[in-house]
């Protein structure tokens, strides 16, 4: 097995319980997005998320579009950058903390404290990754990773993000980890010559896939990959 140099990480129903995004995260997007649009004028981030909007559903009202995105865990870029804006503040104020599974932040330390890279590639934007990461009840993790990708890299379900993704990173594809929950994810990263895992966690009900390596939490993942793990 080629050795691995960075590892390339999902964040929901990987590192974080789909319920908290589902139970948490989303209610407070929802709740915070009325108030948020009426900010048109002045964020030009919020302007081109409604205008993505209206290009693709012309006449219709944005804030229906965004919360049946939201009920169908849609992953469209206008959503993630505006629910990313939602919380800002609720992570600032600490209303909001990630409560991310109880293995990712040991074992994350004990990667990067070997020398293993990291970077997440979440369909969350990146500032709402870096958000995330930056207000745990485990403290800021933000300096272990050396990058966070989000939709602007492209789909997490084609082979050419995977291979950009490698491009930036200076990494040959083979040496780069990729872990995820989404069969169809680790799919396309396997096609772009990618070692991946998937992480089947209990707690979020994910069915393992046939023709892959799976592992319960980062711990399994560590043994299985012979990472340094906590
Ligand atoms: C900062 S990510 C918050 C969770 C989220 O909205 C999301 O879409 C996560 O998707 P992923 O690609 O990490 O499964
Ligand atoms: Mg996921």
């Amino acid at each position: 097995m080629t050795a691995i140099r960075l590892a390339l990480l999902d964040i929901e129903g990987t590192t974080l319980p789909v319920s908290f995004v589902h139970d948490v995260l989303f209610p407070y997007a929802a709740e915070a997005l009325p108030g948020l649009l009426d900010t048109r004028e002045e964020d030009p981030k919020v302007n081109v998320a409604l205008e993505d909007i209206e290009r693709e559903f012309p006449g219709s009202s944005p804030l229906d579009v965004l919360r049946e995105w939201m009920a169908k865990d849609v992953k469209a870029a206008p959503l993630k950058t505006l629910q990313g804006l939602a919380w800002d503040g609720g992570f600032r104020d600490g209303t909001l903390h990630a409560k991310l599974y109880p293995d990712v932040a040991p074992v994350l330390k004990a990667w990067h404290d070997a020398g293993l890279r990291l970077a997440v590639y979440s369909s969350g934007s990146a500032s709402a990754q870096r958000l995330l990461y930056g207000y745990t009840t485990e403290g800021d993790m933000t300096p272990l990773f050396e990058a966070f990708y989000d939709l602007d890299i492209g789909s997490k379900k084609v082979a050419e993000s995977y291979a950009e993704i490698a491009g930036r990173a200076g990494v040959i594809a083979g040496e780069i980890l990729f872990l995820s929950d989404i069969a169809a994810e680790l799919e396309a990263a396997r096609d772009a010559g990618y070692q991946i895992c998937q992480l089947v966690r209990p707690q979020d009900g994910t069915q393992p896939a046939a023709d892959m390596p799976h592992a319960a939490d980062l711990h399994e993942v560590s043994s299985l990959f012979g990472l340094t793990g906590a």
